[in-house]
């Protein structure tokens, strides 16, 4: 009741103080006092501008304004089909191989669907459990259990499971033919959870920042923007294939220092997304000399180290380090890398189960204690996604049950995406006013569009980017969702688009052609 009677007495002091002859609050609190209602306290609700300016400023352009766009339309259309001159959209902005009926592999998802309902494997006889699945799968099954400690719904060690690290040590070994330590080696939630980590460890203030590509793949610049820390960054040459020029990174390194900003990493992405380029050793080499000079930890992404084309080889940022290392004694023993993977690409294209590692090279063990603080902050990364992590690291081999099915549809998925990236690139090369680089790898294509001084009115004219501008007119008239290249930054004046070749079919290919023809002609200067 005192309390009743305080919480009055305050709302009419409020009313009084505020009301200075206002007369319509003083016979509120009159009338509230009257009737000794409660006037509970009320804090005032959060709005946009109390949220943290670093997450307001983060910008995630494969998941931005054209392909919300896109979602809309396509509530649109399955509302009310006939509205659109399309019957369905198709999502060329985001490397999500599933989403764009790519089959996962067989053998993934048996194993999978033994460890996820251990019953089949217990309750059945060998020879029930025979005829629903190989032996290789029933044995991969039973190792992933047991290494997990017996069942997938369990958290596991926060550096994920041990067992599941050592094949990933064991494939690393064999693809640079060099140790690797499973020590060494954390599973993660895509290759995302682990730029989140490095890039929080080593990027905390304006006062330093990462060296990242450009055009670059969104997640740097947006987790950096999180940490409120400084992407520096250096182009890559798209005359000569999206190279990377040494002297321009030592340049980017240099004037940051000037500037009072401490460069601390370096990314690399090797296949590029968006560019689609491999790095030759000797562009990595150059890269490592850099890296040794200045003391930057290397952010090796080279989540799409299975989409190569055209028999460039994929060399790995580490195996090339250890040569440098042998060669030149002591020249590059403090050169610090994190090299990164992942299950959402390559022939895998498992997105969604979100598993992936990162390995660790030339980090004491205090520091690696602190990586290990942070992962555990998350508790473990999802178990099933770091199962899918064997599996992609130890597909079946020759002469087990399951390897030439297995090699049957790998090869499928790969030749696929070879066939559709060529014809892509043709149709791209044959248009007026594009140029694009050819792919040697990734899932990308980035053509270079020369819009015109009217395109680029126009798009000013409705508070767009010239190239988003393109993206949105190439969506309503298609249904073809791409990401305009200013969301993974551009040489200023230069206009892309980025588009995955994920898509089946070719209708599609026609269908931007024809809309390019239009939308050139409707825009000549
Ligand atoms: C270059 C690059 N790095 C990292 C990622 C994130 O991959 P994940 O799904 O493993 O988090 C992507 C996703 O498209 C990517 O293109």
């Amino acid at each position: 009741m005192l309390g009743r009677i305080a919480i009055v007495r305050n709302v009419q002091r409020t009313a009084l103080k505020r009301s200075t002859g206002c007369s319509v609050l003083r016979q509120f609190s009159v009338q509230a006092a009257l009737f000794k209602q409660p006037v509970p306290p009320k804090g005032r609700s959060k709005t946009v501008d109390d949220i943290n300016k670093c997450v307001l400023n983060a910008k995630y352009a494969v998941r931005g304004r054209i392909p919300l766009l896109a979602e809309a339309l396509k509530t649109q259309l399955a509302e009310n089909p006939e509205s659109l001159p399309f019957s369905k959209i198709i999502n060329a902005n985001i490397g999500n191989p599933q989403q764009l009926d790519q089959k996962p592999l067989s053998f993934y998802r048996q194993v999978i669907s033994l460890i996820q309902n251990p019953d089949i494997l217990n309750q059945l006889s060998p020879a029930e459990l025979s005829k629903l699945y190989k032996p290789d799968v029933i044995e991969r099954a039973q190792r992933l259990l047991k290494d997990a400690g017996g069942s997938v719904g369990a958290y596991s060690q926060s550096q994920g499971v041990a067992g599941y690290r050592e094949t990933v040590a064991d494939f690393i070994a064999n693809r640079d033919g060099e140790p690797a330590n499973a020590n060494d080696i954390f599973l993660t939630s895509g290759a995302s959870g682990s730029v989140a980590h490095i890039l929080q460890l080593f990027c905390s203030s304006p006062e330093n920042g990462c060296l990242i590509p450009i055009p670059q793949y969104p997640l740097y610049t947006a987790t950096l923007a999180l940490n409120n820390a400084s992407a520096l960054p250096y182009f890559l040459d798209e005359e000569s294939g999206w190279s990377t020029d040494p002297q321009q990174i030592e340049d980017v390194v240099k004037d940051a220092i000037k500037r009072g900003v401490t460069p601390t990493t370096i990314v690399v992405i090797n296949p590029g997304n968006p560019t689609g380029a491999i790095l030759s050793a000797e562009n990595i080499e150059a890269i490592f000399e850099v890296a040794a000079r200045y003391g930057l930890v290397v952010i090796a992404d080279e989540v799409y180290q299975e989409n190569g084309f055209d028999d460039v080889e994929f060399i790995s940022m580490k195996k090339v380090l250890r040569v440098l290392q042998k060669t030149q004694p002591g020249a590059y023993d403090n050169v610090q890398l994190v090299s990164l993977h992942s299950i959402s690409k390559g022939v895998s294209g498992e997105c969604g189960q979100r598993g992936g590692y990162m390995e660790l090279v030339g980090f004491s063990e205090e520091v690696k204690q602190v990586i290990l603080k942070l992962a555990s902050i998350s508790l473990c990364p999802v178990v099933t996604g770091q199962a899918l992590v064997d599996l992609m690291v130890s597909p079946p081999k020759e002469g087990e049950p399951s390897y030439e099915q297995d090699q049957k549809e790998r090869n499928a998925i790969h030749e696929a995406l070879k066939e559709r990236a060529s014809l892509l690139h043709r149709a791209f090369q044959s248009l007026e006013g594009v140029s694009c680089q050819k792919p040697l790898g990734a899932m990308y294509l980035f053509p270079k569009i020369d819009l015109s001084k009217k395109a680029i009115a126009k798009a000013g004219s409705l508070g767009m980017t010239p190239d988003e501008y393109y993206c949105k007119e190439l969506l309503e008239a298609t249904g073809i969702c791409t990401v305009p290249g200013s969301g993974f930054h551009q040489v200023p004046g230069t206009f892309h688009v980025r588009t995955t070749f994920l898509a089946p079919g070719t209708e599609w290919i026609e269908s931007w052609k024809e809309f390019h023809e239009k939308f050139w002609d409707a825009h000549r200067d």
